[in-house]
């Protein structure tokens, strides 16, 4: 996968030269570009901004240098369009489901907005070139859309073959299932007056699996009711719904 970002503040994303996709990118598992939208100026100052048509606060940014950064960095001769993802607080919903979405693509491009926004037109403009998507992290704002951008790469990342080491553990992670993960424990056993639930150290896998499944169905009802009304039937086995 070939990940692209355009940012007025490139040195945000310096993190993810680092750990699991700093060595995915490393390994070429990974191919991210971070382009300064600034280079894709022509004017003395390097302008990227200007006042709001129709009056208001704060400032909206200019559409030539975006349509210049994302026409550069399309990819040509991929077999579908790129899809072009602006964070963005009015966006769909970011969630496991879309990073495994994501995750598919050949090119992913990520547009962070600054100040008050994008000039919309530029969405426009950029139909005929992308897949656009708008997504939200969630229902909060930032300053911009690059802390958003760190974390939607990380989650779309972390899916691509080779990356995560144990492939395992990409299944009983929080929401993989639609549902969140349950507790884990480690040594010792006991430890201020907290003892590790004896079940876990009874060797009876198939009871381990049992209590296992019934903390995610425990917690996600207790934290996340929501997610309970979504859950795919043939997610639920008999026993599932003996834990409910
Ligand atoms: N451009 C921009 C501004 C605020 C914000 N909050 C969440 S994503 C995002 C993107």
């Amino acid at each position: 996968m070939r990940i692209d970002v355009v940012s007025i503040f490139p040195e945000y994303l310096a993190p993810l030269e680092l750990s699991l996709i700093g060595k995915a990118r490393q390994d070429g598992l990974l191919e991210l570009n971070v382009h300064d939208l600034r280079s894709f100026t022509t004017d003395r100052h390097r302008t990227v901004d200007d006042t709001p048509y129709g009056g208001g606060a704060g400032m909206v940014m200019k559409p030539e240098p975006w349509a210049q950064a994302l026409e550069s960095v399309a990819g040509a001769g991929m077999d579908s369009k790129p899809v072009l993802i602006v964070p963005s607080p009015a966006g769909e919903k970011f969630n496991q489901a879309l990073a495994y979405e994501l995750a598919e693509e050949q090119q992913l491009v990520f547009a962070c907005g600054r100040y008050e926004g994008i000039d919309e037109r530029v969405i426009d403009w950029a139909q005929d070139h992308f897949t656009v998507r708008p997504v939200s992290l969630g229902d909060y704002v930032l300053n911009g859309g690059e802390v958003a951008v760190l974390a939607m790469v990380e989650a779309i990342g972390r899916l691509l073959p080779g990356v995560v080491g144990n492939p395992e553990s990409l299944v009983e992670e929080s929401h993989s299932d639609g549902l969140l993960e349950y507790p884990v424990y480690t040594k010792p056993s006991a430890w201020r007056d907290h003892d590790v639930p004896p079940v876990l150290l009874s060797g009876n896998h198939g009871k381990i699996a049992q209590w296992r499944r019934h903390e995610q169905f425990r917690r996600t009802a207790e934290r996340r009711p929501d997610l309970m009304e979504g859950l795919d039937a043939g997610v639920l086995s008999r026993a599932d719904r003996q834990a409910l």
